[in-house]
């Protein structure tokens, strides 16, 4: 067994939210720090190694146990379900999967009258999920990003998909119909890991804890 810590990353927007939280605990890797094609970085001295990793790839490392601990949205766990140990709300990455359609669309439109829609977005098992629940039934288009898109085009009349700013709806037109879910980052951890590296794995969790708590003590 690796006396190394492993962490898996989410190569995009929340890996620098991560590595500040980190550094607050004192984990750092300044090796990570300079630009550079590598995937694997270790700090030797405190036995930490960072993977960066696509998102929706983090929960498999650490479910087969190549990273003792990842970092991913809440999106892509609800979305693929995984048996993961989900200790921690990072309180980061804050957005939220909703129902969109075009302005004019909604203009006329009842959602409380759909029978069958067809829906383009990134989560089919989510959106499958959410309207059956409805009793709706849905044809699901699978797109891997620039999901709004789809109703310009006339690829489906609706999205599900992750809102921030708004932004991106407000710049093709479209509106939010419905909220599915509020979203975060989460750490995770690999269930074996948890027994194996018991004591560093829990030193870190409660670390976390404490700065997370902290914040949002300050925060509110
Ligand atoms: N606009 C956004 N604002 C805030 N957080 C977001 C936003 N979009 C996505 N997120 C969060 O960040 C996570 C990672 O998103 P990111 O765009 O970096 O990767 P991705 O492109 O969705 O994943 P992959 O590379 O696997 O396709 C998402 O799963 C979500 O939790
Ligand atoms: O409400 P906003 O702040 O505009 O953010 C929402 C956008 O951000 C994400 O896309 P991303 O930038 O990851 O690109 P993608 O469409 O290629 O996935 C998401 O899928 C939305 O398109």
């Amino acid at each position: 067994m690796s006396d190394y810590i492993t962490f898996a990353l989410p190569k995009g927007r929340i890996l620098q939210d991560s590595m500040e939280l980190f550094a607050k605990i004192g984990i750092t890797c300044p090796e990570m720090e300079g630009s550079s094609r590598k995937l694997v970085f270790e700090n030797r001295e405190s036995k930490f190694r960072f993977m960066a990793v696509r998102a929706t790839d983090v929960p498999t490392y650490v479910e087969y146990g190549c990273a003792d601990i990842g970092v991913v949205g809440k999106d892509t766990l609800l979305e693929q379900g995984k048996d993961l140990y989900e200790p921690l709300d990072l309180k980061f990455g804050y957005c939220r999967l909703a129902v969109a359609e075009p302005v004019a669309l909604r203009q006329q439109d009842d959602p409380a009258s759909w029978s069958n829609i067809r829906v383009a977005t990134k989560y089919p098992n989510i959106t499958e999920r959410f309207f059956a629940a409805k009793g709706i039934q849905v044809e699901l288009i699978k797109l891997y990003g620039s999901i709004e898109l789809a109703p310009l085009v006339g690829l489906s009349e609706r999205i599900v998909d992750l809102v921030s700013t708004g932004a991106t709806l407000r710049e093709n037109g479209m509106v939010e119909v419905e909220t599915i879910a509020e979203i975060t980052s989460r750490l995770i951890v690999n269930r074996a890991s948890l027994k194996t590296k018991h004591l560093r794995i829990t030193a870190i969790l409660e670390g976390l804890e404490k700065v997370i708590g902290d914040e949002v003590r300050i925060s509110n």
